[in-house]
């Protein structure tokens, strides 16, 4: 491994974003300290090869975890991956479940997305004129269909679909939020999908969720609710997995973009220069 201050950046055309106890991935890397008109991102950028595909990793909340989900810099995040060359995004992340019918262990890939945060920075394009994303379907298709597949031959029994609710947090749910939210029929719910999505879409990246889920919210079980320890604990024991899982969907996602992601901005005067 070998730490670069501000060294002209190798390409890398994927991006992984770790989230709650997914903090390493590539094993020979080169780590990059990238700037962005957004501020630092949470950590330095680990890139290195895998399967002959260059790879960016970054962990969300900072390799010691010291942003909490509603502090997380998703903006330089996304940009700073955008301007190593990234153009596909893989976001796994630890979620709750809103149904008795996912327990945890579960992988689940999700093709809606429902935002109930409040305060945090949700676009590029906030001044100097207006630019309106379609966002009616949040994620990428090649990325969720390839992680499917990927996760079915590797003997995990997916989940193909479903809503992620995103809560402001950092605490967990009430009950009665739990059970409203289930009421709406969503059917995951964590904390930093949002506005993470809607900012790789903003900059024309393909972006595809993989949702581990490590509990049941706190209005779907009857228990004590939703503890970190918990969170941590299931995570910990699925990592191993995740991790090759991840290595696999890197492995088979298209070198060529077919989805309509890169074109989202297409006809549209953009006000700033994307990286
Ligand atoms: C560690 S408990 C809650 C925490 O875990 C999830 O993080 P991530 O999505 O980055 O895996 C959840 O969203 C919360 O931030
Ligand atoms: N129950 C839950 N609510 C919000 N975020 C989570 N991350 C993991 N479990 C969660």
């Amino acid at each position: 491994m070998s730490t670069s201050p501000s060294a002209a950046p190798p390409a890398a055309e994927i991006g992984v974003i770790g989230g709650s106890g997914f903090y390493s991935f590539l094993d020979d890397i080169e780590e990059l300290r990238v700037e962005t008109p957004y501020g630092p991102p949470s950590d330095l950028i680990a890139v290195g090869e895998l399967a002959g595909r260059r790879v960016a990793f970054i962990p969300r909340h900072g390799r010691d975890h010291r942003y909490p989900p509603h502090r997380i810099p998703y903006r330089a995040n996304l940009w700073a991956l955008r301007s190593l060359g990234v153009r596909q995004v893989l976001a796994p992340s630890a979620v709750g479940s809103l149904t008795t019918d996912y327990g945890p262990g579960t992988l689940a890939v999700p093709d809606q997305l429902a935002d109930r945060t409040h305060g945090r920075a949700q676009t590029y394009y906030d001044e100097g004129g207006a630019i309106h994303v379609s966002f009616s379907d949040p994620y990428c298709p090649t990325g969720r269909h390839t992680t499917v597949g990927s996760a079915q031959a590797a003997g995990w029994d997916p989940v193909d679909g479903g809503t992620l609710v995103v809560i402001e947090g950092p605490r967990f749910s009430t009950r009665a939020e739990s059970r409203w939210y289930a009421s709406q029929g969503w059917t995951l719910v964590g904390m930093t999908g949002h506005p993470e999505a809607v900012l790789a879409r903003e900059l024309a990246l393909c972006y595809t969720p993989l949702c581990l889920v490590t509990d049941l919210d706190a209005g779907i079980e009857e228990g004590e609710g939703v503890t970190m320890e918990e969170v941590y604990r299931v995570f910990g024991e699925n990592i191993g997995r995740l991790r090759t899982l991840v290595a696999d969907v890197v492995k088979a996602l298209p070198t060529e973009r077919d989805c309509p992601c890169p074109h989202v901005l297409d006809g549209m005067r953009l006000l700033l220069e994307l990286p």
